[in-house]
């Protein structure tokens, strides 16, 4: 159903921790405004038919202008969908600009490593406004089609001048040198790339990256450690079953291999400016950017204790526990806990963490599966963290990182 699908990609909420204000809900929310019921009316009325109305979307995009074909991968797998989840999502939420305009520009300057440029919105606007107004049938009219026309050309507007200013201050992609391939285990790589340009991030963003084995296929991989002095940058990549990206990292990439880099993306980043302790907890892979979030801590000289969960199906799964527990080592601020657990990181985590605390004025952080996150930020309540206390890459953008 496209309505769940898209509130997966919702613009974030405070409680996921990114924005200053929080998307109208509940008893509280504002009424919305007279575009807003239109649009939440016609996507209700297109939520039952949503593959029918992402086919016809991209059917109108790539016959009515071919050239726009080239923007988008060979296959339409998982991103096949993307563009028009993201333009339904952005109109659903069109009465709160704040929280919106923030998702639009990251929106519009992540669309510069596809090669959008402003001539391309008008047409997708159109076949937005076609595929609507054939599969929303009942709610359909001109007030109905004004409402859409201004909420998406407010939304393009957003994203070409996020582009436009963007430009002088970044490429659209860097080209980044495979310098060294560490097969960690069967199927974990750790990859450390040399960018032909001076990348800038902070310690907890990630990135999204593209193979020159699938073209235009780009996934999301979290920075495995802070910044470094030397300019490189480090993930952790695991092959998962029918992963086109990931399995060509871990098989087929060699030093010498050139890879493509959007920009840096994410707020699971550590706050300076107070030294509440730091409770994190890794899944899997999902351990990469807790990792550089404890070199960051190291890097400031901080003395906040930064508490450790790395949790793993298995022994062998626990690929960085050795760079972990010697980090612990030189730092007397960091605990590290390896858990082993098949069953769920979160199921045991209340256990583990109950003997431990009281984490209240602790800061946390979740990285891991996307299943994981959810019932870690449950658990983490739980235990009386407060939920604009927990940070978290937004789920829906791991969606793309499972390839
Ligand atoms: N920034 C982030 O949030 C990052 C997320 N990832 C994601 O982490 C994942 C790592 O994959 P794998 O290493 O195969 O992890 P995995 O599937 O082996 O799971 C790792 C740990 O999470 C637990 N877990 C898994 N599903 C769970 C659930 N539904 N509820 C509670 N706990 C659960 C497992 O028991 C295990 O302890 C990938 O999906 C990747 O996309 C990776 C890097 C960064």
């Amino acid at each position: 159903m496209l309505e769940a699908r898209h509130r997966m990609d919702a613009p974030p909420t405070r409680s996921a921790r990114r924005g200053p204000s929080r998307i109208p809900s509940g008893d509280s929310a504002p009424e919305p405004s007279p575009d807003a019921v239109l649009i939440r009316r016609t996507l209700a009325e297109i939520a039952p038919v949503a593959d029918k109305v992402t086919s016809y979307f991209y059917a109108v995009v790539f016959t009515g202008y071919p050239d726009l074909r080239g923007l988008f991968p060979a296959a339409m797998d998982v991103q096949r969908d993307r563009l028009l989840k993201a333009l339904l999502t952005a109109a659903e939420h069109i009465d709160n600009p704040e929280v919106l305009t923030a998702y639009l520009r990251r929106l519009g300057t992540g669309h510069r490593k596809y090669g959008t440029r402003p001539e391309h919105y008008p047409p997708v606007g159109e076949a937005l406004i076609g595929a609507l107004a054939r599969y929303a049938e009942s709610t359909w009219g001109p007030e109905t089609e004004a409402a859409w026309v201004r909420a998406y050309t407010a939304i393009s507007q957003i994203m070409i001048d996020a582009a436009a200013e963007d430009e002088p201050k970044a490429p659209p992609w860097w080209h980044a040198e495979v310098v060294s391939h560490d097969l960690r285990t069967s199927d974990i790589a750790v990859i450390t790339v040399r960018p032909d340009q001076p990348y800038s991030f902070l310690a907890g963003q990630y990135t999204s990256l593209e193979t020159p084995w699938w073209p235009r296929i780009w996934r999301h991989y979290s920075f495995a450690s802070a910044p470094r002095g030397d300019g490189l940058l480090s993930f952790h990549v695991k092959a998962v079953p029918a992963g086109w990206v990931s399995n060509a990292l871990v098989r087929h990439a060699r030093p010498g291999d050139v890879l493509r880099l959007g920009p840096p993306a994410g707020s699971m980043v550590v706050d300076h400016s107070t030294d509440n302790g730091m409770l994190c907890l890794g899944g899997g892979t999902g351990i990469a950017p807790i990792k550089a979030l404890i070199e960051d801590v190291a890097e400031h000289g901080e003395r906040r204790p930064v508490e450790v969960f790395f949790g793993a199906r298995s022994d062998d799964d626990l690929y960085d526990k050795d760079t972990l527990l010697g980090l612990q080592r030189s730092h007397p601020w960091l605990s590290v806990r390896p858990v082993v657990c098949d069953e769920g990181l979160a199921r045991q985590l209340p256990q583990a963490v109950g003997t431990h605390g009281p984490w209240s004025s602790y800061d946390a952080f979740v990285s891991g599966p996307a299943a994981m996150i959810r019932s870690g930020v449950d658990a983490l309540k739980r235990i009386g963290i407060p939920g604009d206390r927990i940070r978290h890459d937004e789920v829906e953008e791991l969606a793309g990182v499972a390839g």
